[in-house]
């Protein structure tokens, strides 16, 4: 196996959330044969020498032999970053929700090769900014406390107050030729619409 490209990155994969929506458990959901859990691991694990799962019910996940960690904010996906980013050991993490069946590594590599000096650099697609497919700084960490301490969930309301760096879509797209890399599954109807 080669060498992880990111030695400075940990991988953080939320795996938390209650799958209201979904009606099951969206992490083991399988997709064209793969639950989306492999589905993320496989581009994080080429990409990051550490990747931790953020999220309860460890036991779900024991066959991958990942650490699995529980919300030190319980109830959000802000929550889950944040306790990935306090976490990891390296000064950035990228963060992928567990729930985007298709996740792009020519994506996340052009995002965590323009880290820079940023505090957070966050993709946008054709819904608008995508913080969950997104490449964050434990600079981050300070601002984000406060806002769970205040009961403020939104992590794109958080990063506008940080050094963040919002990709266009138009810089992306040559790596997305299907339009699918940041399409997420909430409902059985969007499983549907994928077969
Ligand atoms: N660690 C952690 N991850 C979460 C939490 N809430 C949501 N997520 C993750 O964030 C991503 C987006 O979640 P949503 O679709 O907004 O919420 P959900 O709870 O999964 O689904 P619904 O119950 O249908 O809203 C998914 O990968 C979830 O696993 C949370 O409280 N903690």
């Amino acid at each position: 196996m080669t060498a992880p490209v990111f030695q400075d990155i940990t991988g953080i994969i939320l795996v938390g959330g209650k799958s209201r929506r979904m009606g099951q458990d969206k992490a083991l959901l399988s997709v064209q044969g793969k639950t989306l859990i492999e589905r993320a691991l496989e581009p994080f694990q080429q990409s990051f020498e550490q990747v931790l799962l953020i999220g309860d019910r460890p036991e779900r996940f024991a066959a991958f032999r990942l650490p699995v960690v529980p919300d030190l904010y319980p109830g959000s996906s802000l929550g889950g970053l944040y306790t990935g980013l306090y976490h990891a050991r390296t000064e950035h993490i990228f963060v992928t929700s567990c729930d985007l069946p298709f996740p792009n590594p020519a994506i996340l590599r052009y995002l965590c090769d323009a880290r820079g000096r940023y505090d957070a650099i966050i993709p946008c697609s054709s819904q608008g900014s995508e913080p969950l497919f997104a490449c964050y700084r434990k600079s981050c960490l300070d601002a984000m406390r406060d806002r769970l301490e205040q009961q403020r969930f939104s992590i794109s309301s958080v990063c506008s107050s940080l050094r963040t760096r919002l990709v266009p879509y138009q810089d992306i797209a040559s790596f997305d030729p299907a339009g699918t890399a940041f399409l997420n599954l909430n409902t059985p109807e969007d499983i549907a619409l994928l077969s």
